[in-house]
């Protein structure tokens, strides 16, 4: 197998004019959106999108939109090298790395009038890093249900810096497929909502969670666990499986599954931010669950905030000789 080295293209200019020479030739573009410090969870998204697209961009950009200044934009790891190291030795490779340097560069008003900084310590307003950076930028997109339960309680700007960084990437690229994990189900939600409700145009593919060895969900953010929360942070992916496996053997009543994750994780040494079942397309909270839903987690181990999540599709009623399949193991989650 021969490595390819992507092109690295920095100027968001520059990235259109790629992309619409490249389409008038015939090729289909396929987008990776990425923060960096690539991971086999990043590296799934781009296989997936070689199977829709004929080139493939990842972008890799952390963006300052979605964070608020009392989170960890500043700590966010990266490796830009690393990342094309790993990029370059995908089968079928990658063919650019777009790593913008000027996503929000419109220059500084006189004065710096467009700093808000303050106003979010004075609890009157909560903004992003990058209104409180002078770029200037104040057009948002806001998905408005989809975006307000689960992350959206405890990271209340993060969707709409998402949401309006996608669409920016989108309108830079101009892909026709666009690719996400569904480790981060509910932006995964809110990028096909706001594709749909603006006629963007792109099929939006969610992609299967990766895991590690052990079951942690890959995420960036893993590098910054001790190996003791490390360890503790298991509880996690642990506990949604066996929640599951007491859903599909009848379980249905979501407080009870919902307790036994949160004491679990707890017991850890875990602070949960929130526990929640919630129907897969409306993300709305299920009490009893009649159809397919996902089971959503936020949880703290030191400072690193983590997510996870498990999709409940089937209700396993199966039945053997016509009684219910008894439970191997029975599962403790009274
Ligand atoms: N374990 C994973 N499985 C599938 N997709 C993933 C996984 N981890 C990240 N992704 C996807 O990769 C894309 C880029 O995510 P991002 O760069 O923020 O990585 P991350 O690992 O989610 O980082 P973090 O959660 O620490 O911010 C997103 O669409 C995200 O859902
Ligand atoms: C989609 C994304 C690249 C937007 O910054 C980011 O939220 C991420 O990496 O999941
Ligand atoms: N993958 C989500 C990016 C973030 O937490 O900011």
């Amino acid at each position: 197998m021969t490595a390819k080295d992507p092109l690295i293209i920095r100027d968001k200019d520059e990235m259109t004019k790629w992309s619409r020479f490249m389409k008038a030739q015939g090729s289909t573009i396929g987008l990776v959106p990425t923060m960096g410090y690539l991971h086999e969870g990043h590296i799934s998204l781009v296989k997936e999108a070689q199977k829709h697209a004929d080139l493939i961009v990842v972008s890799i950009y952390v963006n300052p939109g979605q964070f608020s200044p009392n989170e960890d934009l500043s700590t966010y790891p990266s490796n830009f090298e690393g990342d094309i190291d790993k990029l370059r030795s995908v089968h079928g490779g990658v063919d650019v790395v777009f790593n913008p340097f000027n996503l929000y560069d419109y220059g500084v008003g006189e004065g710096g009038e467009t700093m808000k900084r303050g106003e979010e310590e004075k609890g009157e307003k909560v903004i992003s890093c990058v209104e409180s950076s002078k770029f200037g930028h104040e057009t948002w997109i806001r998905v408005e249900n989809l975006e307000k339960g689960l992350c959206g309680k405890s990271r209340p700007i993060f969707f709409k810096g998402v949401a309006t960084v996608v669409a920016k990437l989108f309108n830079i690229v101009e892909p026709d497929v666009a690719v996400f994990g569904k480790k981060d189900y509910q932006q995964w939600r809110i990028i096909r909502r706001m594709v749909r409700d603006l006629d963007f145009g792109i099929k939006i593919i969610g992609s299967e969670l990766v895991r590690e060895h052990d079951g942690l969900a890959m995420s960036s953010r893993n590098v910054h666990l001790s190996p003791q929360e490390r360890e503790k942070a298991l509880s996690i992916s642990r506990s949604l499986y066996e929640a599951k496996k007491a859903a599909e053997n009848g379980e249905r009543y979501c407080t009870k599954l919902r307790n036994y994750v949160a004491q679990t994780i707890q017991k850890a040494g875990g602070k949960v931010d929130y526990d929640e079942i919630v129907d897969q397309e409306s993300l709305e909270n299920v009490e009893v669950i009649q159809r397919p839903v996902v089971f959503c987690i936020a949880a703290w181990f030191g400072n690193v905030r983590l997510i996870d999540n498990m999709e409940i599709n089937s209700l396993l009623f199966t039945k053997t000789k016509g009684k219910r399949r008894k439970q191997e193991k029975k599962v403790a989650i009274s």
